[in-house]
């Protein structure tokens, strides 16, 4: 079974039409990094992946589930099986790393966020998630409040918050943007690790060439709100990669022809 299967994606801003079309399957355990220059609808896509904004034509597939005519309790138990973890921290700043964490169990829990929170939590709640602060090398940050930590950091105790929620699917919205090339490798290393031991399902954007050549299985490429490359990594050249960059590439430009693929798509 795909984990994502998107068909003839279409989805509008007023009039701006940011997804045009978009044909993408993502097979359960893969690694896919997207890429595609600013404004071509990467962000776009990622939130209607994550049913945080509606798409208007066409269907998204998650683990076999239609992501339309959903009941908000439907909805909610299958974004449970979607972690994110986003250029901006999607953090709570002001509470400490460790509830944080136990944030990611909201959902699974009858009683919602009373549960979740750190002086309510059952003791296996607790016990989880200082085993997924221990796996992301936080534990001893436990107590801090997140602004105290780096950027880095953060992106650490979003990734614990997605073991703690017990995510199949990881959207991973340009998680190294704001970190140094040190912090970036060693989150795409610890992303990628922890993905492979629970064959959760990844899908990533990144604007790091070097980083793409080096993770994932697969890359796909954006233009200006459509697919264009789509292929195993191992086959994508350099070249193939900074094409993604020239041209018409935003969607709030006009175009003046329809992009072509720069690779045939393999899927
Ligand atoms: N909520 C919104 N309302 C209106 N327009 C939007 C909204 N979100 C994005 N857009 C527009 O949609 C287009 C695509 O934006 P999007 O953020 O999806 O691109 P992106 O490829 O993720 O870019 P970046 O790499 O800069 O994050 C842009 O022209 C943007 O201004």
């Amino acid at each position: 079974m795909n984990a994502i299967t998107i068909t003839d994606l279409h989805k509008y801003y007023a009039k701006l039409h940011v997804l045009r079309g978009l044909n993408l399957s993502v097979s359960q355990g893969e690694c896919v990094i997207l890429l595609g220059a600013n404004g071509c609808g990467k962000s776009t896509l990622m939130r209607c992946l994550n049913g945080l904004a509606p798409h208007d034509q066409g269907s998204i597939h998650i683990l076999g589930e239609p992501l339309t005519g959903l009941s908000a309790a439907q909805l909610r138990r299958l974004r449970q099986k979607i972690g994110v973890v986003f250029q901006q921290f999607n953090l709570v700043q002001n509470v400490s790393v460790f509830q944080n964490v136990l944030y990611g169990a909201l959902g699974q829990q009858r009683l919602g966020l009373l549960t979740s929170l750190s002086c309510f939590a059952t003791i296996e709640l607790r016990k989880r998630a200082m085993a997924a602060l221990e796996r992301v090398g936080l534990a001893h940050k436990a107590q801090a409040e997140c602004r105290e930590l780096s950027g880095g950091q953060q992106q650490r105790v979003a990734i614990a918050r997605t073991l703690m929620q017990d995510a199949e699917i990881i959207i991973a919205d340009e998680p190294v943007a704001s970190l140094d090339p040190k912090a970036g490798r060693e989150i795409m290393d610890l992303l990628l690790d922890v993905v492979a031991e629970r064959g959760m399902t990844v899908l990533c954007t990144l604007h790091q060439l070097e980083f793409a050549q080096q993770y994932g299985d697969r890359i796909v490429g954006m233009k200006a709100g459509r697919i264009v490359l789509d292929a195993p990594r191992q086959q994508v050249k350099l070249d193939d990669m900074q094409q993604l960059y020239q041209g018409e590439t935003r969607v709030d430009q006009p175009l003046l022809s329809t992009p072509t693929c720069l690779t045939p798509v393999t899927h």
